[in-house]
């Protein structure tokens, strides 16, 4: 399932266990309450840091459990709860008053590559992992706000056409290429997990304040937001 450690300013949230972390209701309501969690604590400094265990960061939706619906209809209504329970997640990355940094251990895919890039910052390894985008080998078209995110957040046409309407598995060298990530400098999950730990480190000791930080985040993805129902605008102080 996933963990939330605070180390200092981070944050480590960690999909644990060595399986390939799909986004099950189970684990979509645990994540949020995770981002939940951060929020409540967050100070002047904090930072967030995501990774996972195993080959996978995450696999996406869990289809094998839509598929157990039994019928077509289920399978559909299943997938239909999924992507509903998924957006508040994204909606709590976008809105946390701290920088965001997903360390991709391995393979991000669909809705696990969303979860990815909503954060501030992605860092993958050159050695192992691929991002993945399925949903045109899968049959399935892109909900609205992941379309508005990869939009927003993927620069060129080109990049998104590799990433959303070709299939491929990008490795890292690729993804840094085409603007997908930051970095995949590493050749070992180790190797990412301590290049984000010194970001994270490094931003958190600027100390800025995170309702400030956040509203700037939000602010650049007005459509993105308006979908999400989040506002960059920053709640009066009593
Ligand atoms: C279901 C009913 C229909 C409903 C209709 C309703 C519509 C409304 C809803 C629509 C919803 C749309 C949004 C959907 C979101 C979702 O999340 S759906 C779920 C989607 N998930 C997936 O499709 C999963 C996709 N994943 C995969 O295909 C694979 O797991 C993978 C990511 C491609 C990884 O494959 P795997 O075989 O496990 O890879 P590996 O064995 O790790 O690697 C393969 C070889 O490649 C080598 N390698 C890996 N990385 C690298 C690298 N970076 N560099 C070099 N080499 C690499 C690796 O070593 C392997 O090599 P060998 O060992 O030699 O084989």
């Amino acid at each position: 399932m996933c963990t939330l450690e605070k180390r200092g300013d981070l944050f480590l949230l960690t999909l644990t266990g060595d399986d390939e972390h799909r986004f099950h209701p189970d684990t979509i309501a645990s994540v949020l309450s995770l981002l939940e969690q951060a929020k409540s604590q967050s100070t002047r400094g904090s930072v967030l840091i995501t990774t996972a265990h195993g080959k996978f960061f995450s696999n996406g939706f869990d289809l094998a459990w839509a598929q157990a619906a039994g019928s077509q209809t289920g399978a559909v209504n299943r997938m239909h709860q999924m992507v509903e329970s998924f957006k508040p997640v994204i909606a709590a990355l976008f809105d946390l008053p701290m920088p965001t940094i997903a360390a991709l251990n391995g393979h991000a895919a669909a809705s696990g590559l969303m979860f990815a890039l909503s954060h501030d910052y992605v860092f993958m390894r050159n050695d192992r992992g691929v991002l993945y985008m399925s949903e045109v080998d899968l049959g399935l078209p892109l909900p609205d706000y992941f379309a508005a995110m990869f939009a927003a957040k993927i620069g060129t046409g080109i990049a998104r056409r590799e990433l959303l309407l070709s299939g491929k598995k990008i490795k890292g060298e690729e993804a840094v290429a085409l603007g997908i990530v930051d970095s995949a400098a590493h050749d070992s999950v180790e190797g990412v997990v301590e290049a984000t730990v010194s970001l994270g480190e490094s931003l958190a000791a600027k100390k800025w304040n995170g309702e400030v930080y956040a509203s700037i985040r939000k602010s650049l993805y007005p459509g993105l937001c308006a979908m999400l129902s989040l506002t960059a605008k920053i709640a009066a102080s009593p």
